[in-house]
């Protein structure tokens, strides 16, 4: 068996050797801080509570790709490019009607926004007027996409975007078929403004790899949502509340101190919690919990609330790791009727802004992205005919 821990190679002949890349720093950027120890995230130069507290989705968005808050003027010129763009050309609506109605919705989406780069004129990866329009289009498609195929799924017609309205209020209102609230609206914004971005997280990285190679944005892109899609990843959030719904089917027996422990008893990780930059609760979680008891409240299922601080106890007691941003957003979108397969498709609808600026960022500044694989088998063995072997 061949030797794959990498801890224990001589760090004076290979001194870069770091298994997952923990800690190491390949490109420089203004989209985002994050002070793992202390819990602080800073998008653009804002900390993400000013921005909780103050910001659009919408503002964010151009916040990440010009670095600096938009005016009155430009605000209103990208909300209506925005809204100019959410139709989808046809054949990626046909696709959408046609495939798979048990196809996972993150699927379907990394399928849907690699189509659409067949009726966009190609970006070169050199960051230029097309690279932005890009950003638009796909930011402004990618809820289109989510919700079509949430409605043909369920066997509903699908709900033409509107030509006015917040991405929030949109998104919801082809979801459902009716608009949404304001509490409801306000809840999915502050949702996209927290997912938004997030430095060298594993999708990100994917996003500039791609580029690197000056490949185009939507390949970018793809990729990017096929990161995310992973349960170590943006996919937690699923994971977390199919955990809580399988407590709840165990009706007045649910325990979930001793679920918990049982689960890291058997050395199983429990999903939404641990982070590999954050050693303190994530900055975006404070946010999400707040949300999460309200509407679990409003909404009567504050036992899937309780459940959660449980388990958020639980953790800090017997392995001292704290929530994540996918713990608390899992209650967050349940609480407003959204279907648990969706809550990646959310994620990668906000994080489309992030992904995209850093796109863009790279192709300013760009160096292929090529690290090493220290080789750990034999070398130059003697041919064995197949007849022989
Ligand atoms: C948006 C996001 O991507 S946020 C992250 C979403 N992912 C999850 O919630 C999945 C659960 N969490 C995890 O798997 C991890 O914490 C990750 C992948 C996020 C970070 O991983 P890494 O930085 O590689 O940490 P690693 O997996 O090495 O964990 C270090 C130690 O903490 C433990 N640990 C980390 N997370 C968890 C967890 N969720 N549950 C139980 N134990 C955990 C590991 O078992 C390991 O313990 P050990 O040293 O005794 O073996
Ligand atoms: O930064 C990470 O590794 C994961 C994360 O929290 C994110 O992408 O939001």
């Amino acid at each position: 068996m061949a030797q794959h821990n990498l801890e224990q190679i001589d760090k004076t002949e290979y001194p870069h050797i770091n298994k997952g890349l923990d800690g190491i720093v390949a490109f420089s950027t203004t989209k985002s801080f994050i002070d793992g120890k202390s819990g602080e995230l800073i998008y653009s130069g804002y900390n993400i509570d000013t921005l909780a507290e103050n910001a659009t989705f919408e503002e964010v968005c151009f916040l990440l790709w010009n670095d600096r808050l938009p005016n009155q003027q430009e605000l209103e010129n990208l909300k209506n490019e925005l809204i100019s763009q959410r139709e989808l050309p046809s054949p990626v609506l046909e696709y959408i009607k046609t495939t798979s109605k048990d196809a996972e919705p993150m699927a379907v989406l990394r399928s849907a926004v690699s189509m659409l780069a067949d009726f966009e004129k190609p970006d070169t990866g050199s960051g230029d007027e097309e690279s932005i329009h890009h950003a638009v289009s796909i930011t402004a498609q990618m809820p289109t996409i989510i919700a079509a195929f949430d409605r043909v799924r369920n066997g509903k017609d699908i709900i033409a975007p509107k030509k006015e309205g917040s991405t929030a209020f949109n998104f919801l209102y082809m979801l459902n078929g009716e608009e949404p609230g304001e509490a409801a609206e306000k809840t999915m914004d502050l949702c996209l403004i927290l997912h938004a971005e997030h430095g060298m997280n594993a999708s990100t990285f994917t996003a500039r790899t791609i580029c690197a190679t000056e490949s185009d944005m939507f390949s970018a892109i793809t990729g990017a949502i096929g990161a995310l899609k992973g349960p170590l990843h943006g996919g937690a959030n699923t994971a977390v509340m199919n955990m809580l719904l399988n407590l709840k089917e165990q009706g007045e027996k649910a325990d979930p101190v001793a679920f918990t422990k049982e689960k890291l008893s058997r050395r199983e990780k429990i999903m939404g919690f641990g982070h590999r930059v954050y050693k303190t609760f994530d900055p975006r979680a404070f946010h999400l919990r707040k949300m999460s008891k309200k509407l679990s409240e409003e909404t009567g299922q504050q036992k899937l609330y309780e459940w959660s601080e449980a388990m958020v106890k639980t953790m800090k007691e017997e392995k001292d790791i704290d929530p994540n941003v996918d713990f608390f957003s899992a209650t967050v979108y349940y609480s407003i009727g959204i279907k648990p397969d969706l809550y990646t498709c959310i994620f990668a609808m906000s994080r489309i802004s992030g992904w995209s600026a850093h796109y863009m960022e790279q192709a300013a500044n760009n160096r292929l992205v090529r690290p090493r694989a220290l080789y750990i088998a034999e070398k130059n063995l003697d041919w064995t005919p197949v007849e022989d072997r």
